[in-house]
């Protein structure tokens, strides 16, 4: 597909930016995308002179040597190379200070952890993505690239003329309140909640929104988000290829006489290095190494239409693979809207405890393991082995309503999954913004042990699903 936006941004007024987008589907596909007629070069990456005289630079996400599969490169046509900028120094000013990779800040914690909606920033002060960024938890270490973060970004003031980077990994991105318009080297992209999109490793991206903005952030350091395979599901299900949108190219010719501010997540840290012109000037661009956003109402559910609860792997969007075969870094997995149809079933979130680590957010509505206590803006910490699931609440109603099809509506709660286990940070740990009395919720489950039970009652789940209904 090619995207013609013939004069760049400076001709079209700020809100037509934002309503106008086109996108290339495909996950991981190749694609070409031109802002110019004619700007890409054709037959070659690097040639002597290219069209309108811009210069090529590759961008790639993998090395040189990785096999096909795996080999994410993208070649981008600008106005400037990126390296014209002066040296980069710490960022001291224009943090929240509660970015982290230091996963050593507090002893460890192995209670179950809920946490309040998390807080938004007082109306009085602007603050930006990158202020409003605060490190939850997470584990292992940027420089050997093995591990993953979880941040939240509390914001209400767009970036201005300052961009960010990250040299450390992949950013998945899960709004939950307020639009995010992003600004990227490969062109714009609008992402409402309800919508992810993933910025991988040294993309280029400025964030502008309206009012109170937050979210959660995956951040994952070994290699980038995959689609789960589909097994015995076949060739379809969950989510689609298509579905996955790549921006298409746009690009600004501005110069920037008072400074304009390249931001990078380097090894934790926040470093910053000034330019004089806009870093959106790329032109045109080709390759599979691309942001792109997708729609969770678009994912196809999967799920048990007989008895029992399926594990939330059925969920899973988006996989980070360990080396190890099925065993993931972090996944991302929802529970999106559905039919609730199991018979003679234990119908939510089965009690558990499992080698992995579970942290949860909810975008919207209510999350059937727990009546009360776990809101939208909120999340929740698993540990590994953390004994967890239904609340006494969701218990008593889930073993006394008849199991007829019920439909779950209105609701998106999400799932960071990781085979690592995980550090709060000090903020993360912060009483202030956590329900103090989660443990509470399961305390009222009392033993319903009968030891007098006859095997010839209730034995055979036939019976006991006539009994109910
Ligand atoms: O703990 C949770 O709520 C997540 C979860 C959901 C589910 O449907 C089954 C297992 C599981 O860990
Ligand atoms: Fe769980």
């Amino acid at each position: 597909m090619t995207n013609h936006i013939i004069g760049g941004t400076a001709k079209l007024s700020s809100s037509d930016l934002w309503s106008a987008l086109c996108y290339h589907p495909g996950f991981g596909s190749d694609l070409s995308s031109e802002a110019l007629p004619s700007s890409l070069p054709v037959g070659q990456n690097s040639p002597q002179i290219c069209p309108y005289g811009l210069y090529p630079e590759q961008l790639n996400g993998a090395a040189f040597t990785c096999p096909r599969e795996t080999n994410k490169r993208s070649w981008l046509y600008r106005i400037r190379p990126s390296a014209v900028h002066e040296p980069f120094s710490i960022l001291k000013e224009g943090t929240s200070q509660d970015l982290s990779d230091n996963w050593d800040e507090i002893a460890p914690n192995p209670n179950q952890i809920r946490w309040n909606p998390y807080p938004l920033p007082d109306d009085k002060v602007k603050i930006d993505f990158i202020q409003g960024l605060h490190t939850l938890g997470g584990a292992g270490d940027t420089r050997s690239r093995h591990g993953m973060a979880i941040h939240i970004y509390a914001c209400n003031a767009s970036m201005v003329d300052r961009c960010m980077y990250n040299s450390d990994g992949d950013f998945l991105i899960v709004p939950q309140l307020g639009a995010l318009k992003i600004t990227t080297e490969f062109g714009r992209i609008l992402v409402q909640p309800n919508e992810i999109c993933v910025i991988q490793q040294g993309m280029r991206f400025s964030i502008e929104v309206t009012g109170q903005t937050r979210g959660y952030i995956l951040e994952v350091y070994d290699t980038h988000f995959q689609l789960p395979n589909l097994g015995p599901i076949g060739a379809n299900g969950l989510a689609a290829p298509r579905d996955f949108l790549s921006p298409a190219a746009a690009f600004e010719n501005r110069e920037v006489p008072t400074g304009y501010h390249i931001i990078s997540k380097f090894q934790g840290k926040l470093f910053v290095a000034k330019q004089f012109h806009s870093p959106f000037d790329v032109v045109a661009w080709h390759g599979n190494y691309t942001p792109y956003k997708y729609d969770l109402n678009r994912f196809m559910v999967i799920n048990s239409v007989a008895f029992d609860h399926a594990d939330p792997s059925i969920f899973t969007v988006l996989t980070c693979p360990s080396l190890r075969p099925g065993v993931a870094i972090a996944d991302f997995v929802i529970f999106p809207p559905r039919w609730m149809v199991q018979e003679h079933t234990f119908r939510p979130p089965y009690y558990h405890r499992n080698c992995m680590s579970e942290f949860m957010g909810l975008i919207k509505g209510k999350y059937d393991a727990k009546e009360e206590g776990f809101s939208p803006g909120g999340g929740s910490l698993h540990s590994m082995m953390t004994p967890h699931g239904a609340d006494a609440t969701a218990y008593d109603n889930a073993v006394s309503r008849p199991c007829k099809p019920v439909k779950l509506e209105d609701t998106m709660a999400f799932m960071f999954e990781s085979s690592l286990s995980l550090a709060l940070t000090k903020w993360g740990d912060d009483n202030s913004l956590k329900s103090m009395d989660y443990w509470k919720c399961w305390q009222p489950l009392k033993s319903n042990f009968n030891p007098d039970w006859k095997p010839s009652v209730l034995q055979d789940r036939e019976i006991s699903s006539s009994l109910l209904t």
